[in-house]
């Protein structure tokens, strides 16, 4: 394995912010971590770099305990979230900080200043100094130092958040088209699922001090194993409707059907994706369909599809509407919606575990 965590607990004060964390990180994957904030993800990073220590448990890197390693003795390539550019230096010479500490040669240093300024789209920046820059510009020369290290493994800290979509959406291509190019291992944090599902290879999601699901991206999204998963990935958000196992009954908010083959008595949460939700005069209607009777508290308009928020009894339900079909329902409108009981996903209420076999 390129990257090891095994069993890593670190407490600050009462709080216990990574409880046994393991996760084996496959060399030349693009694992991205994705976690609420405040999940742990930057501590990870830092501990890996080594910019701190675990009050418990090993760190690995291709096999080697580091736990204890110096910063320096580890070839890792590091964009931290917070990053701070010199102020009197060039971006060329903010690059070339870390490789010009290491002694690197300087005609090689500048070989590589060249090639990630190129890969980057920053080579027109290079002679400008930091108060010359936009934020994103800035952010871009803050990843390119991060990969200029000739290292086995990078480690990108939340690199693209605060920038705006656009920007986004190009930096992404731009580090997919990296990683093809640089044949090394990546880590990737962020707290942005459709960010996680559009960049990552590996995907790991980061809950309560555990790596809780390590998986492809698209298993996590149509198979999460764990209630968390389908929370944190994917948008709109998936509905989560607690509820009971009962009597061969699943019964959670307006949801009611028979009880999946082998499942027992007990408290659950039934997850649904918005898009499962679907309204009269979509193609649907299989005759096991479950159709609940609604109002609409709000319309989102997001061009090809729009977010309904819909009120059934005592629950709210969010629902995906793709526009090409079918209108967006009014505000206040009553609806009958049908949901295929196929598509609901079964979770034990206390463990978050699933329930239900799912695609497996
Ligand atoms: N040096 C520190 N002292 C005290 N608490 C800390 C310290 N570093 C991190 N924490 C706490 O550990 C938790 C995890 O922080 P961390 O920055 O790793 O989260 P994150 O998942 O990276 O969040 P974000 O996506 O917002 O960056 C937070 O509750 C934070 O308050």
């Amino acid at each position: 394995m390129a990257v090891e965590f095994q069993s890593i607990t670190r407490t600050y004060g009462a709080k216990r912010v990574l409880d046994g964390f393991d996760l084996q990180v496959e060399p030349q994957s693009f694992t991205v971590l994705c976690g609420a904030s405040g999940s742990g993800k930057s501590l990870l990073f830092r501990l890996l770099v080594g910019l701190e220590q675990p009050d418990s448990g090993r760190i690995l890197l291709n096999g080697r305990d580091i736990t204890n390693e110096p910063p320096a003795a580890r070839a890792i390539g590091y964009v931290p979230q917070n990053f701070a550019l010199y102020p009197h230096q060039t971006v060329a010479q903010n690059m070339a900080y870390p490789l010009t500490l290491a002694k690197t040669p300087k005609a090689e240093i500048a070989k590589r200043v060249d090639r990630t300024a190129g890969i980057l789209s920053i080579t027109h920046l290079l002679n400008k100094t930091p108060d010359q820059l936009s934020g994103g510009e800035k952010q871009r020369v803050a990843v390119a130092r991060g990969l200029l290290k000739d290292a086995e493994i990078f480690v990108l800290d939340d690199p693209l958040v605060g920038l705006d979509y656009k920007l986004r959406e190009r930096l992404m291509d731009e580090l997919k088209s990296l990683r093809e190019e640089l044949k090394a291992t990546f880590l990737y944090a962020t707290s942005d699922s459709l960010e996680a599902l559009n960049m990552a290879q590996r995907l790991v999601v980061v809950d309560a001090g555990r790596a809780v699901q390590h998986d492809s991206a698209i298993a996590v999204y149509d198979d999460p194993r764990f209630a968390r998963s389908l929370d944190l990935i994917g948008f709109p958000h998936a509905n989560l409707l607690p509820g009971r196992i009962e009597n061969g009954q699943v019964e959670a908010g307006p949801l009611r059907f028979r009880t999946p083959p082998g499942l027992r008595d007990g408290g659950i949460v039934a997850g649904l994706r918005p898009e499962a939700i679907h309204f009269e005069g979509s193609p649907r209607g299989a005759s096991d369909d479950l159709a609940i009777d609604s109002r609409v508290t709000l319309v989102e308009n997001l061009g090809g599809e729009a977010v309904v928020y819909l009120e059934a009894g005592n629950s709210q339900l969010t629902a995906a509407l793709p526009l090409s079909r079918i209108a967006p329902p009014e505000f206040g409108a009553e609806v009958r919606v049908v949901v295929d009981p196929a598509d609901i996903m079964l979770f034990d209420a206390a463990s978050g575990v699933r329930l239900d076999g799912g695609a497996n």
